[in-house]
């Protein structure tokens, strides 16, 4: 992280933190990790858009909760991706789809605040993680969950993929702004547990959080 972001933290946070604090009453604290989750149903993703990078005061556990809410969004698609494509008889791997997304994310990460190699960084290892889990479901390492009988158009599952995008990049502009030491003090293992209780393959959690830790 760049120092001028120590900086900004060592100087702006504990006024964030006050004004977090003198906002609790009102109910006009950030959102975290308390919505529904999708597929079981389609996508809730709260407050997406370049508005939405504005300086955050919430806490780095707060920030790594809404962070990780969202990785898991994505993820619970991949049991129907994976049953899509074993219906149609296609391969996990579409390089060709990974290609234009990450063009996307890149382009898309100036308006987050982060540097494109990191916006990249990020959704590479979404993407592994996400094709780690659809090959565990194909190898029947995990279970089916019920959406998987009837799983949504590949289509489909990619423009709700898409649509959390914007959300995804503003929660990581908002983690990366917290100092290495601030992020290693939060354990997202144990929030990955709490939050994607049904992801329980190792190998794809290692993949989705490894950006994460630094
Ligand atoms: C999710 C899919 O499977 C793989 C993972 C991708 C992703 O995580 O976005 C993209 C393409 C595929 O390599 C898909 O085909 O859409």
């Amino acid at each position: 992280m760049p120092a001028e972001l120590h900086g900004w933290n060592r100087r702006v946070m504990p006024g964030m933190v006050a004004i977090l604090l003198a906002c609790i009453p009102c109910g006009c604290q950030p959102t975290t990790a308390t919505d529904p989750t999708p597929p079981r149903g389609i996508g809730t993703t709260p407050e997406t858009g370049p508005a939405a990078t504005t300086p955050s005061a919430i806490a780095p556990q707060a920030a790594a909760e809404n962070l990780l809410r969202l990785m898991g969004e994505r993820l619970r698609w991949m049991a129907q991706v994976a049953a899509w494509k074993k219906q149609q008889g296609t391969p996990v791997d579409d390089p060709a789809r990974e290609k234009v997304l990450l063009l996307r994310i890149e382009g898309l990460a100036a308006q987050y605040d982060l540097a494109p190699e990191m916006a990249r960084e990020f959704m590479a290892a979404q993407i592994e993680a996400a094709k780690s889990l659809q090959r565990a479901y194909l190898a029947g390492d995990l279970p089916w969950p019920e959406s998987a009988a009837q799983p949504t158009p590949l289509l489909q599952i990619r423009d709700a993929l898409d649509a959390l995008n914007p959300a995804l990049l503003n929660a990581v502009s908002v983690w990366q702004r917290f100092s290495p030491e601030q992020c290693r003090e939060v354990d997202v293992a144990t929030i990955a547990d709490k939050i994607w209780p049904e992801i329980a393959h190792a190998p794809t959690r290692k993949l989705a959080l490894a950006p994460l830790l630094r």
